[in-house]
């Protein structure tokens, strides 16, 4: 759902570039996370929570923001950006995405996938979810991490936590039992570490990428051709003055 509240409060930071900038002090590394999940399970409140720290209980359905942050891990300032999306759907026992949704997952170094404790539906969600995320993102362990939220609301709870825990162990997702409404901490902490992850990645994948630019182009045949030529009248020319 999108935030009928201005959303003033939050700092929109300018769009850095997606390479990394090392050597540059001016601009932060960016990680680009998308949230999604099934309609009314709160990813609008979880990406406002982690934002702004404030729980804002009145939205109107999202048409996909876009929020950015800088938070400092491990002694560096990241940019932090933040899709959230619509709600997704099943039809037909599949998942019912829009290019929307699929240009925000392509587009993420980092997938939350939220489900609601008091929605079963979206629950059930969750591992077409994640297969839908390998899918758009094939070779690449992107990191995927699932939020179960709404935890202060027990008394009607469709799923266990307990069974949430399980798939996303058996998913190899990190896994957080969240209630966006009453605890920030625990929203924090889950795009801490998920942010953490994603700053290792780049990290130890970018030397990879710089040794393949750095690799020398092989010299111009010519240019060698041309200096052996030289070369070669020069001391034709030496051998001709020496003999006069
Ligand atoms: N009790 C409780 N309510 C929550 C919690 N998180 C979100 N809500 C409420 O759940 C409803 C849906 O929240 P949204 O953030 O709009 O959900 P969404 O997933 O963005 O929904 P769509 O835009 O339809 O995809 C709102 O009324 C929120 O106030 C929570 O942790 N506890």
């Amino acid at each position: 759902m999108r935030l009928i509240q201005s959303m003033c409060t939050i700092a929109e930071y300018p769009q850095p570039s997606s390479d990394l900038s090392y050597g540059s002090s001016a601009r932060p590394r960016l990680i680009k996370i998308a949230v999604v999940g099934a309609s009314g399970v709160g990813k609008t409140a979880l990406v406002v929570r982690f934002l702004t720290k404030r729980f804002i209980g009145d939205y109107e359905r999202n048409a996909g923001n876009l929020y950015s942050r800088q938070i400092e891990i491990d002694g560096e300032m990241l940019a932090i950006q933040v899709q959230d999306t619509p709600g997704v759907q099943i039809h037909e026992h599949s998942l019912d995405c829009n290019e929307q949704l699929n240009r925000c997952i392509r587009w993420a170094d980092a997938v939350v996938i939220v489900f609601s404790i008091t929605d079963y539906k979206s629950y059930e969600l969750l591992s077409l979810l994640h297969q839908h995320v390998r899918h758009l993102h094939p070779g690449n362990r992107v990191p995927v991490v699932v939020i179960a939220n709404k935890a202060d609301l027990l008394h009607v709870k469709e799923v266990e936590p307990q069974h949430g825990l399980q798939l996303a162990n058996m998913l190899g997702c990190n896994f957080y039992e969240v209630s966006v409404s009453e605890n920030y901490n625990d929203v924090f902490n889950a795009f801490h570490i998920l942010c953490k992850e994603v700053s290792k990645q780049q990290i130890t994948s970018t030397p990879e990428k710089r040794r393949t630019s750095l690799i020398p182009r092989p010299k111009s045949p010519n240019m060698q051709d041309l200096k052996r030529r030289f070369k070669q009248a020069l001391s034709a020319k030496v051998r001709t003055v020496t003999s006069v």
